[in-house]
């Protein structure tokens, strides 16, 4: 499991206006990295573009290739798929093989064959946060994970990304709870506020050059 992360001078925008610049970090395996800053800093537009969902401005993004498993704020569920049909799915997409342990792990045994649009949110969140688990992937991105989570829930996931990490793998994450995690680092993005001026904004404003791969 190659899980080498390296980012350099990185440049992103959002909806065509510069949000960062100068973001340079590595990612070791067995190491996490907890993004900080307020509201609107940024979080989420790095993750969307390490996780290759919009070019950056600017800068280099080094990691070996199919490293990285993403959760963003959506879980990404097959609503009329059951939850183990749901999981049987992400195991044929990335190739990986069984599932019992993940369900285990996420606390869903009992849910195995209940519809995932009939969960609740949390339940929904542990079985999106489920797919890293089976995706097999190094370097998991994680936008919010605990959103919904009650704190059983909180200490499962916990435990998941230490035994990920423990395994060689990595984690970058947005959150604003403290997770516990020995391994992690924080990164506050505050100080690479891009500046107003700088080239390759879009005069426009906002919304005329809409760059999303989503919205
Ligand atoms: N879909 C969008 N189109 C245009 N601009 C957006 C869009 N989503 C976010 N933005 C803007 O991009 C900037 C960065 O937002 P981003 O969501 O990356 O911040 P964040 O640090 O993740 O915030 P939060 O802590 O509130 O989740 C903000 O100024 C935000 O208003």
């Amino acid at each position: 499991m190659n899980a080498h992360l390296t980012v350099t001078d990185l440049a992103i925008r959002r909806g065509g206006i510069p949000v960062l610049e100068g973001v340079s970090f590595t990612l070791q395996p067995g190491r996490a990295l907890v993004l900080r800053g307020p509201n609107g800093v940024g979080k989420t537009t790095l993750l969307r573009t390490l996780a290759g969902l919009q070019p950056p401005l600017a800068g280099t993004i080094s990691m070996p290739p199919d490293a990285i498993a993403y959760s963003g704020h959506a879980d990404g569920l097959k609503a009329t798929l059951s939850v183990t049909e749901n999981l049987s799915f992400w195991a044929a997409i990335y190739g990986t093989g069984g599932f019992a342990p993940v369900l285990e792990a996420m606390n869903l045994e009992a849910l195995q064959g209940r519809l995932a649009g009939s969960l609740s949110a949390g339940q929904k969140r542990r079985l999106g946060l489920a797919r890293l688990l089976v995706s097999g992937r190094p370097i998991w991105m994680l936008d919010e994970p605990t959103v919904s989570l009650d704190a059983a829930s909180v200490a499962l996931f916990a435990q998941a990304v230490r035994a990920h990490l423990a395994g060689g793998g990595a984690a970058l994450m947005a959150t604003h709870i403290d997770l516990g995690i020995a391994e992690a680092e924080v990164l506050d993005l505050a100080p690479f506020k891009a500046r107003p001026s700088t080239a390759g904004g879009n005069a426009g404003g906002r919304g005329r050059e809409f760059d999303e791969a989503f919205a």
